[in-house]
This record gives structure tokens, sequence and C-alpha cells, in this order.
């Protein structure tokens, strides 16, 4: 018997009014794969996360994490089976430290022993350790970015949805964002929504093209990045390839 894939979409799709803003989208993704997916404005990314984690139901199609159909599985449930987001809404506790919002992320699943060793695990490999003490609502905005990730992470999900990460980020933050995406891939599928196509540069292999809420292109970057159709439903949008 052959594994099925640990995410797959199969004709989803969902109608507001008369607005189709995911239209029959047949998507997968494999164990600890890490995929960007990108298109204009109004695309259907943000819908297409809603769908997967249970904020939308679909009007029809399905989802299926390892073969078992989530479709209509109410948030928490879909979190519970191992699939975080980290939204583009603040998700922290301003007044606490990082330490403290780790702590308690990874508190809901563990016992607070276990929580405390989670946290500290995750401060290493988001390299916090030196703004652990540090007031959230005090630090600049991709330190802040950093520690939402850190949240995520404490739920220990096998799939992570990351919608904008670098949203805001001076370069140098970018980069670093690159870089701690890369090291979460070596255990974690991840599939990443951005605009900044430098940003894609950097951390893609596959690219899946949204547009009109269908997918236009899934190639490597370096493909989609040359189609003309890409370049078409981006133009006069900033597309800097
Ligand atoms: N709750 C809703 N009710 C009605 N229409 C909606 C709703 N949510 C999304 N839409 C519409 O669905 C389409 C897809 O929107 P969505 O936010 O998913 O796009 P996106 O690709 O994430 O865009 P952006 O890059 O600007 O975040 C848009 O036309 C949007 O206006």
């Amino acid at each position: 018997m052959t594994t099925p894939p640990l995410l797959e979409t199969s004709n989803l799709t969902i109608r507001f009014g008369g607005v189709t803003a995911v239209n029959s989208v047949d998507f997968s993704l494999k164990e600890t794969e890490l995929r960007c997916l990108i298109g204009p404005n109004g695309a259907g990314k943000s819908t297409f996360f809603k769908l997967l984690t249970g904020q939308l139901r679909p009007s029809e199609g399905h989802v299926k994490l390892r073969g078992e159909d989530i479709s209509g599985s109410l948030p928490h449930e879909i979190a519970r089976r191992g699939v975080g987001i980290k939204t583009q809404v603040p998700n922290v506790f301003n007044a606490m430290t990082v330490e403290e919002n780790l702590w308690i992320a990874a508190r809901h699943k563990h016992t607070p022993a276990f929580a405390s060793d989670l946290a500290e695990e995750i401060l290493t490999q988001l390299r916090l350790t030196g703004i652990a003490k540090r007031e959230v609502g005090q630090l600049a905005h991709g330190q802040r970015q950093w520690v939402e990730i850190g949240t995520v992470l404490a739920g220990e999900p096998e799939l992570i949805l990351l919608d904008e990460p670098a949203a805001g980020m001076t370069h140098e933050e970018v980069e670093r964002t690159a870089e701690l995406i890369l090291e979460i891939n070596r255990k974690r599928a991840l599939i990443v929504v951005e605009h900044d196509m430098q940003f894609i540069k950097m951390i893609a292999k596959t690219v899946t093209v949204l547009h009109q809420g269908s997918v236009l292109i899934e190639e490597d970057v370096a493909t989609v990045l040359q189609d003309p159709r890409v370049r078409d439903v981006y133009l006069g949008k900033g597309l800097a390839a």
C-alpha cells in the first residue's frame, strides 16, 4: 500500500455569494515538503488556508490529512491533528516575555516541566535565547514575528502554514526568516504564502500559483518566475523576478 500524502485537497471549492474564492483546487503536499503559495491580491490564498485549518467549510471538495478526511472538522480538532498556522493577526501576549509566551503555548499539550524544556529548545532553534527575558511588546517587528513562529512550533505541528511571514521586515530580517524556515523544514512540512519574491527565491523549491481561486501553475521556482502567465497576472503589481 502506498503512503498517502501528508496533505491533499481535491476539488476544494468555496463560494461567497457570487464569488468563487477557491475554485476546484487539487493540491498535494508530501511529508516534510516546503511549498510556497503565491498569487496576486484576492487570488484566494488566505481563504485556502482557512479551508485547511477549519475556519471555513468548503462548498465542495475535500481536505485530507494523511488520507483522513478533515473537511468540516473544527479548527481545534485540526490543530490537534498537527496543523499549525501563523496568520497575519498577532497571537502573542505583549506584556509577557518571549520565554513565557513560548511556555504558555507549549503548556497546552504538556506538563509544566516539559513545556519549559520545549520552550528552551525552541528558543535555541529560533536563536532567540538572547531576548528570552524581554517583553514581547518591546521587541522589533521581525523579532515579534519569530516569537509568533515559535508559539506555532510549541504546538509541535507536522504541517505549518505561514501567511506572509516576511511582511514588513527589513532585508536582514527577511534573510534570517528564510534561514529559520529552512531550519524548521528539516523536520516539518510548511506552506508559505508570501508576496516578497526575493524571499520566495531564498526558500522555494516548488511554487504553486493561485489566480482567481484556481491553480495557474505549479512548478519549480525558476520555471514559475519565468512563466509569461505568472508575469501577466502580476502585471503592474510589482513582481520583481
Ligand atoms: N468572508 C468573505 N466573504 C466574501 N468574500 C470573501 C470572503 N473572504 C474572502 N472573500 C473574497 O475571496 C477572494 C479571495 O480572497 P483572499 O483573501 O483569500 O485572497 P488572498 O489571495 O489571500 O489576497 P491577499 O494577497 O490580498 O491577502 C477575494 O475576492 C475576496 O474578496
